[in-house]
């Protein structure tokens, strides 16, 4: 590096870079005076052969900006990294080539409005990730840039120092990819913004006005594309969108907490993110207790005898068909409304019956039922508050022209003055009956209408026979339907819900109460997206009535099989109106000696499913060992130590369930006293600890080495069990083995044998 032409030109601007970085957080931090003194002495400290006028006057600048606290700490983090990526590019317009520094948040010359650091989010900046060398063009606000770039030049620096740079172009392969794949598994998803691919890119930057579906192979990078996406999102729409009005889902809390340490760095902190089952609770605030699907699937995997009907009614719930019932039912709740009798005062008519039923059926047809419910009431208050008046000098008037009869008609004084006092009093009655009756008018008649909340309509539709007879019709069968009733009145009795029940609250809480503005995000991050029902879909698209969906997904990854997604066919043709639908097949974090091995179980799927092509990267071959030699645990202790010898940090031992895992837990703790940790759903990953957990687990996580470990189930020749090997051996970035009593108990016999060691 030290030979190369441009070194001292690259020493001088990082040096400039810091220095500036450094003045400006200066600005934020001290007094003006302190701080002419200290851009002085920063000025004559550094001897410059570019030293100009200029460099004054942007150290000069600098104090003029204001930071938030937010953005201050960003610039200190990011000192230590101001860029990774440089382009020279030639705008057609302009005269001559200029150069830009591409990094994770852009620094402007606040006078000049110069980039010192063009943000990697910019539309400039697609030219580094997308364009080629020579003729590009790029698009921001609306209108196309061409140009030529001539040179793209990376970086490595670490804490300020410049340790090495390289340009690219199409035929030299990524240097700081393989640089950045080579390395070890952290418990966080990195940040990889350097190293973004063009296939990646095009997701990344798809058009942000429409829903995109991802579908993804294993370790192709959905995660956190999808995170890289956001943080996209939300620089080009900072204007008109906020970060609380974006709703991240994720598979499981786990799951969440290895997220959310990369979104810090890509100022997506803020959005929410949860699990579905979270987020229905918190919109729904629904009292049951959730049996979740990680929990059918555990009792399908350990044989609770009742798996078939669970799955088969999970899977019913899930489907679109179960949107019509939902609908039927919808529509006998608002035949419930239909309330068309006048609403009267005394013998008054105060509104029309007719007008009051169409309200609710045409003109307030826009709103969730309850909310029309709430504005008839509203505007019956008003008309009685009218027509009150009215009534009220009707009736006045009615007994002032017989109080005047009365005077002046009536010639017997004792006859007129009994006749005048009753009809004061009677005057005084009608009027104070009216104000009484006006009082309660609305209440009393509003009590016409039905008041339940949403888990006596969820009981409703299954206890009530003629209701559910009506609902569910003639679209299931009569042993669907009895399988259907005898689950969910069961469940129900123990308070109990099925995970797949939580679409049915949400998707009748939307249309029944609407859904709180807090609650209410315009833009949403799906991840794992394979494992969504239909319904489930259909009940956020519904509730949140937005487009703007990410999702990313596998559907060889589908575990969920029997409620998750099929193929991406229906939410492209019926749930979205012309979504983006890209795929991803480049796979990055594991080797490929890893990833032909699990490339093989796809062959034997349903779906026809491509492969996924592993960068470059060569690493060990899978080895399999045998449990049925006594000693097996000092075997597997023993190649621990040897791989955390070379420097591998973290390790995954892999059983097909929770049951598993805990015999796993109980045969190696032994053998490993103080650094094992038995994976749950709620627990956080403790760091120098060898994880066991359960493959439904280990979605979306990785780690440096995996085994894979059968004590007493075994994985069969069927969709599930495939998917669930599938998932478990796309886990690990270096090196994969099996701990079994035979190879066939990993379905190992289906795979060419030159590709693994046993
Ligand atoms: N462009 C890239 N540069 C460097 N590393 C990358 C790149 N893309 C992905 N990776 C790395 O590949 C690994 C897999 O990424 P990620 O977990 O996002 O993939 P995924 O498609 O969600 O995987 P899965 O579906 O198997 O859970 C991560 O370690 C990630 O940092």
């Amino acid at each position: 590096m030290k030979n190369h032409p441009d070194y001292q030109e690259e020493l001088d601007r990082l040096t400039f870079t810091k220095a500036y970085m450094d003045s400006v957080i200066a600005a934020q931090e001290t007094d003006q005076e302190t701080l002419k003194q200290r851009q002085q002495e920063t000025v004559e400290a550094l001897d410059f052969k570019d030293s100009s006028l200029k460099y004054q006057d942007m150290l000069a600048h600098s104090n003029f900006m204001k930071m938030s606290k937010e953005q201050l700490e960003n610039l200190r983090k990011l000192r230590k990294k101001p860029y990774f990526a440089r382009i020279n590019y030639h705008r057609k317009e302009k005269p001559e080539e200029e150069i830009f520094y591409i990094g994770k948040v852009s620094l402007f010359d606040r006078e000049t409005q110069q980039p010192i650091i063009l943000d990697w989010r910019s539309p400039l900046a697609n030219v580094y990730y997308e364009g080629r060398l020579g003729d590009v063009s790029y698009e921001a606000h609306g209108d196309t840039y061409e140009g030529n770039v001539s040179l793209k030049r990376q970086y490595t620096i670490e804490d300020g120092e410049l340790q090495d740079f390289r340009d690219i172009d199409i035929t030299t392969k990524d240097d700081l990819l393989q640089e950045s794949l080579s390395q070890n598994a952290d418990h966080r998803l990195n940040e990889i913004v350097s190293t973004i691919q063009e296939e990646q890119n095009r997701v990344i930057r798809a058009d942000l006005r429409k829903p995109i579906i991802v579908q993804g192979a294993a370790g192709s990078g959905k995660t956190t594309i999808a995170l890289h996406r956001v943080s996209y999102f939300l620089y080009t729409l900072k204007d008109i969108f906020h970060p609380e009005e974006m709703l991240i889902l994720a598979p499981n809390r786990l799951f969440i907490d290895y997220m959310k340490e990369v979104l810090p760095e890509l100022g997506v902190d803020k959005a929410r993110s949860t699990t579905y089952i979270d987020f229905v609770k918190l919109v729904t605030n629904h009292p049951f207790h959730v049996r979740t699907q990680h929990e059918t699937l555990m009792n399908v995997l350990e044989n609770d005898g009742e798996e078939d009907t669970k799955l088969e009614v999970a899977s019913l719930k899930g489907s679109a068909s179960f949107q019509t019932i939902l609908n039927q039912y919808v529509n006998v709740i608002k035949k419930e409304f239909f309330v068309d009798e006048d609403l009267t005062i005394g013998d008054f008519r105060v509104v029309n019956g007719k007008k009051i039923k169409r309200m609710f059926v045409d003109d307030y047809a826009y709103l969730p039922i309850y909310k029309r419910k709430e504005k008839i009431r509203q505007v019956l208050m008003s008309d009685v508050r009218r027509k009150k008046k009215v009534i009220v000098e009707k009736l006045t008037k009615k007994y002032d022209d017989e109080l005047d009869k009365a005077l002046y008609g009536i010639k017997d004084a004792d006859k007129r003055k009994r006749r005048v006092s009753f009809l004061l009093d009677k005057k005084e009655e009608k009027l104070r009956e009216v104000e009484k009756e006006a009082k309660k008018a609305v209440s009393t008649y509003m009590k016409k209408f039905p008041n339940y909340n949403l888990s006596q309509y969820f009981k409703r539709m299954y206890k009530d026979e003629a209701i559910f007879e009506k609902v569910v019709d003639s679209s299931l069968t009569k042993t669907q339907k009895d399988k259907l009733l005898h689950h969910t009145i069961t469940n129900l009795k123990r308070k109990t819900i099925d995970a797949e029940d939580l679409a049915s609250l949400l998707y009748l809480q939307a249309i029944l109460y609407g859904i709180e503005s807090d609650f209410k995000a315009k833009k949403v991050v799906m991840d794992e997206a394979q494992d969504y029902s239909v319904m489930e879909f259909v009940s956020l698209r519904r509730s949140l009535n937005t487009e703007l969906f990410t999702i990313v997904g596998d559907l060889a990854q589908g575990i969920y099989h029997y409620r998750g997604l099929p193929s991406w066919d229906i939410l492209q043709k019926k749930l979205f109106t012309s979504p983006n639908y890209l795929t991803l097949q480049k796979t990055y974090r594991t080797t490929i000696d890893i990833m032909s091995v699990a490339n093989e179980l796809l062959d034997h799927m349903t779906e026809p499913l491509p492969k996924a092509e592993p960068v470059v990267r060569h690493g060990e071959k899978p080895v399999f060992f045998s449990t049925k030699q006594k000693g097996w645990e000092m075997q597997l202790v023993e190649r621990y130590q040897s791989l955390h010898s070379k420097g591998m940090n973290t390790f995954a031992f892999i059983g097909k369930s929770k049951q598993e895992c805990q015999l796993i837990y109980d045969h190696l703790q032994p053998f490993f006293p103080n650094n094992i940790q038995l994976l749950g759903e709620e627990d956080e990953m403790e760091s120098d600890q060898i994880i066991i957990l359960p493959i439904y687990l280990s979605k979306g996580l990785e780690f440096d080495c995996v085994s894979l470990v059968s004590i007493d189930e075994v994985y069969h020749y069927n969709e599930l069990d495939m998917k669930l090997l599938y998932v478990a051996m796309t886990r690990p970035l270096h090196c994969l083995s099996f701990y079994g009593e035979h190879s066939s108990d990993f379905l190992l016999d289906y795979i060419e044998d030159t590709k693994y060691m046993k």
